[in-house]
C-alpha cells in the first residue's frame, strides 16, 4: 500500500462518528435487536465502515469489525488510523475481544480507538497483544 498520508491530527472524529451511526442503521440483527456501526479512518484517508450481520446460526454472526474490515480490504487495503464504534442509540461502543484483536491486526498498537475514556491508542485498548510479530519471532524453529 501507499505511504501514510494521513495523521493522527486529521481525524475528523465527529465525521466518523456518523458514519459509524448510518451505517448501523444498514445492521442485520433479527435475532439481538441489537445493531452495532462501525468507521475507520484509513492512512490513505478513506472512511471504511461496516454493520452487524446476524446468522439463525447465532455463532455465525459477523461483527460491524468483520465487515470493516472486510470493506478495507475490498477497497484497497491499507492500515486504519482511527476507528469508532457505536451502538443502536448512536452511544459510543467498546469492540469486542475478538474485535480487538481483528483491530490490532490491521491497525496496530497506534491505531487510534474511541473509547468511554477518550480516544486511546490500541496499546492501552489490548495491552500485552498478540499480533503478526510473534510469529516471525516466537516459534519454537524461528530462533
Ligand atoms: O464489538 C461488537 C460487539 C457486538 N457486536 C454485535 C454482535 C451481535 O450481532 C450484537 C450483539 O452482541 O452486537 C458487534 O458487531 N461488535
Amino acid at each position: 500500500m501507499g505511504a501514510q498520508q494521513v495523521g493522527t491530527r486529521d481525524v475528523d472524529w465527529e465525521a466518523l462518528r456518523s458514519a459509524a451511526r448510518d451505517i448501523m442503521a444498514r445492521a442485520y440483527a433479527p435475532y439481538s435487536r441489537y445493531p452495532v456501526g462501525a468507521a475507520a479512518l484509513t492512512d490513505d484517508g478513506r472512511t471504511v465502515v461496516g454493520c452487524n450481520v446476524e446468522n439463525a446460526s447465532y455463532g455465525v454472526t459477523l461483527c460491524a469489525e468483520c465487515g470493516l474490515v472486510s470493506a478495507l480490504h475490498a477497497s484497497g487495503g491499507g492500515r486504519l488510523v482511527a476507528f469508532t464504534c457505536c451502538d443502536g442509540k448512536g452511544e459510543l461502543l467498546m469492540p469486542c475481544g475478538r474485535c480487538r484483536q481483528l483491530l490490532w491486526e490491521h491497525g496496530g498498537a497506534d491505531l487510534l480507538v474511541d473509547t468511554a475514556r477518550g480516544v486511546l491508542p490500541m496499546s492501552e485498548v489490548l495491552p500485552d497483544a498478540f499480533g503478526p510479530d510473534h510469529l516471525t519471532t516466537g516459534g519454537p524453529d524461528r530462533g
